[in-house]
């Protein structure tokens, strides 16, 4: 069993009367890399924030890497490196100029400063442009500069807020590629916060997924679409060469196959309702052997992308038009659960 290095017991937030995070608990091991996903207005940042110190819980309380981040913030963040959601530079010093200038801040020895600073280019994949002003950088080589930042200060933490905002898809790959083969080779614990489902799974270990300030729920990626969708159907479509027309002529001997539930026959189509999963090869088998000339076969997955579809693509669309949308998010995601 792995130590945890991040450590979060009962830990509220409250703005007001707004519960910005509520009664959180949460444990992270060290060299894991873990996403904390939810859509905007979670409390994803607010969390972040009081685990570095730079909020006050309302309760509860943050230990990271053995510290206390309220009573200790200063030991804590000599070991988290902390890349907000949007990274400031100088526009008119060079990246490396930049990425000194931060080294210094950090109170790093002159001496190292220079070496270290080269050093951190070269791993973030900006050896070749670390002369030229930021001004002139794109914002995914930004972001490898805010990564720089972080770096630099050699952390056994770190944690990034919404680190693929805005990257186009191929720099957003790379970055995180970057991100896991960091946290591989230097046992370095990551902490991403990101409303993108589809980014966080390329890399991540674990993750935790927040709504109104709630973790809901946390495993690795399989176990997670498990919980999410347990009880759920599973369906298989299977298309035929021939038409049926009015009952497929096998299905009672089809629904006597243990885990069948229903059958329908739409056109050249039918649909095999399953109480089980991976039904999909004995209703191909039962069916060839039946005579059947079977063109297509489809199997609805409740996989990373279903969770993604139904939880994360609708309340993203309605959050970039409408505020109100988390609610609707909240709404349909117990809906689920209290099915
Ligand atoms: N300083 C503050 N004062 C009042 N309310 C706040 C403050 N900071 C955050 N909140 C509220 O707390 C809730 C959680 O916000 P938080 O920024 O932590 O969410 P998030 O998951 O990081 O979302 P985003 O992706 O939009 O940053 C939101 O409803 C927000 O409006």
């Amino acid at each position: 069993m792995m130590s945890s290095i991040i450590q979060l017991k009962n830990l509220s937030k409250n703005y007001g009367t707004k519960v910005a995070v509520d009664n959180l608990n949460l444990d992270i091991s060290k060299g894991e890399i873990f996403g904390l996903l939810g859509p905007n207005g979670a409390g994803k940042t607010t969390t972040i924030l009081m685990m570095l110190g730079l909020t006050e819980p309302s309760s509860g309380n943050a230990m990271v890497c053995g510290f206390d981040a309220t009573s200790n913030p200063i030991n804590v963040k000599k070991r988290v490196g902390y890349m907000p959601d949007s990274v400031g530079f100088y526009d008119n010093l060079t990246a490396l100029e930049n990425l000194e200038y931060i080294g210094r801040l950090n109170g790093i020895d002159e001496k190292e400063l220079s070496y270290r600073a080269v050093e951190v280019m070269e791993i973030v994949g900006l050896g070749q442009d670390m002369h030229l002003k930021t001004g002139a950088y794109s914002r995914g080589m930004k972001q490898r500069l805010g990564l720089a930042d972080v770096l630099i200060k050699r952390p056994e933490v770190i944690i990034l807020d919404e680190p693929t905002l805005g990257i186009d898809p191929s720099g957003v790959r790379d970055f995180l590629l970057l991100i896991k083969q960091l946290s591989r080779e230097n046992g370095l614990t990551v902490l991403l916060s990101s409303h993108h489902l589809h980014h966080v799974q390329q890399v991540c270990d674990q993750v935790g997924i927040f709504v109104k300030g709630k973790l809901l729920v946390k495993g690795n990626i399989a176990s997670l679409s498990e919980k999410l969708f347990a009880g759920q159907d599973h369906v298989t479509w299977v298309d035929l060469e021939e038409k049926i027309t009015g009952i497929l002529p096998h299905e009672n001997e089809l629904l006597a196959l243990e885990g069948i539930k229903a059958i329908k026959v739409e056109g050249q189509s039918i649909e095999f309702t399953c109480n089980r999963r991976n039904m999909t090869p004995l209703i191909v088998r039962t069916l060839a052997e039946r005579g059947y000339n079977i063109l297509g076969v489809r199997q609805r997955n409740y996989g990373l992308e279903e969770i993604y579809q139904k939880y994360f693509e609708n309340s993203l669309t309605e959050n970039t038009v409408n505020e109100k949308s988390s609610s609707v998010f909240k709404k349909s995601f117990f809906s689920r659960f209290s099915k």
